[in-house]
């Protein structure tokens, strides 16, 4: 039996039910009949599907459906007005050009499928339209590679990071990206200005490391990649979109929303890259903006899905180590309180610097560093994260939370300026 709140909701063909789940209480759905989609990942025929509270999402449905729904909302409605075709067009022109480097006779490496860089203002929908991007082209048996620059609300693992995925079926919309072939790099800020010049370098590694991964895999080069950025899009943002589209030598460029001043001011710095094309988008009306007091929530709630999973599901290890067993570096000459970069202030935003442990690390969320030596550390993948959760100066013992019971990889970690608080 299911609670008062349990009700049928019936959608015509092109259309979408738009839900913010509540606060506090988880919501469950589950679709009785007819097809539907969540960002393109179809919603399976038997049994709930539990969505945890906060989440904001679309069902949508192509030819029509009937779908349950167990348990209030923050907010619900019908919506018929979708750019869903217009994304649908674009899967498809990207599909095309998958099929055309498959079937190419130029040499195999450098043949490579479409590289999507998506781009817009905060909340424009730029995930979600990567998501829907990655989710079709896995329905129809490709395997496209998700590259996340989007530090302040990061979508494959906790914020802070610069990490890409390989995508080999649909993602389920609550569990979120695989994290298990993820290549994962840790800048440590959720801001960019903090250290632009890791930021950047951390870009330029990642789209070395894919190239590298590419070089020797046909199926992902020509699957492709969609690059989801950050919704940072002037100033200082917008030198680094530049910079992502040029490292990732992307073939096409989403310009989500009606910034024709983006568009305008992109295509004229690009002007001389060869085989570039922009696309300028609608937004959907039903992406929810989130202002940044609730930004910092998502940040926090998506560290501790981290630690303990999205549905509380996952057992969290507390470990206690002497000082001596770990050694904590941060990368470059970053202070918290100022605010100007360790580029402005002249310092050499890459020096890896050793960090002395004390009370300063309560609370800081540390990247475990597959560096053998301090000087590797900027061009190695991170093992994971810990949550410092007591310093015992006078014992000269941390202890830490894990979602994993086995010793650390690796005895270096790395500071930055990232906290984790328990909700
Ligand atoms: N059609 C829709 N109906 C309901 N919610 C939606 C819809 N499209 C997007 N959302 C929600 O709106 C929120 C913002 O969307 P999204 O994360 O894609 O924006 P973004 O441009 O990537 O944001 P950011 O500025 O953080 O980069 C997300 O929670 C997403 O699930």
């Amino acid at each position: 039996m299911f609670g008062p709140q349990t009700r049928r909701v019936k959608l015509e063909k092109q259309s979408e039910l738009r839900i913010q789940v509540q606060r506090t209480s988880p919501l469950r759905l589950r679709l009785l009949d007819g097809k539907a989609e969540i960002f393109g990942y179809e919603l399976p025929h038997e049994g709930w599907v539990t969505f945890p509270p906060l989440m904001t999402f679309a069902v949508f449905t192509w030819y029509g459906a009937t779908i349950e729904i167990d348990g209030d909302t923050e907010n619900e409605y019908i919506s018929c007005e979708t750019p869903m075709v217009n994304y649908l067009e674009v899967h498809n022109s990207l599909l095309v050009q998958r099929h055309r480097v498959t079937c190419s006779t130029r040499d195999s490496v450098s043949s490579q499928g479409p590289r999507v860089v998506i781009v817009g203002d905060t909340d424009s929908g730029k995930s979600t339209l990567a998501k829907m991007l990655l989710n079709w082209a896995a329905k129809d048996g490709w395997k496209p590679t998700f590259v996340d620059l989007n530090i302040g609300q990061s979508s494959i693992t906790i914020p802070g990071t610069v990490s890409a995925t390989p995508i080999r079926m649909p993602v389920d919309p609550v569990e979120g990206f695989p994290l298990d072939k993820a290549l994962v790099h840790y800048f440590g800020h959720a801001n960019p200005n903090v250290n632009l010049g890791l930021y950047r370098t951390l870009v330029e590694e990642l789209a070395r490391e894919l190239k590298e991964e590419f070089s020797g895999n046909a199926e992902s080069r020509a699957s492709g990649m969609v690059i989801d950025t950050m919704g940072f899009i002037v100033r200082e943002g917008y030198t680094l979109l530049l910079h992502a589209i040029r490292t990732f030598n992307a073939s096409l460029v989403i310009v989500l929303g009606q910034e024709e001043k983006l568009v305008n001011d992109l295509k004229k710095d690009l002007k001389f890259k060869k085989n570039l094309q922009f696309l300028n988008l609608e937004k959907s009306a039903g992406v929810f903006s989130r202002n940044s007091d609730f930004r910092k929530t998502l940040r926090n709630n998506n560290i501790q899905n981290y630690f303990y999973g999205v549905t509380n599901d996952l057992t969290v290890y507390t470990k206690t180590v002497k000082f001596s067993d770990v050694q904590v570096y941060q990368i470059g000459d970053f202070r918290e309180s100022s605010s100007t970069s360790a580029h402005q202030r002249g310092n050499n935003p890459l020096k890896i610097i050793p960090v002395t442990i004390d009370e300063h690390l309560l609370n800081k969320v540390l990247a475990i560093s597959y560096a053998k030596q301090p000087h590797q550390i900027i061009s190695s993948i991170v093992a994971g994260f810990v949550c410092i959760k007591n310093v015992d100066i006078g014992e000269e013992r941390i202890t830490y939370i894990s979602p994993s019971a086995a010793e650390l990889p690796s005895k270096t970690l790395i500071i930055g300026t990232l906290t984790w608080h328990v909700t």
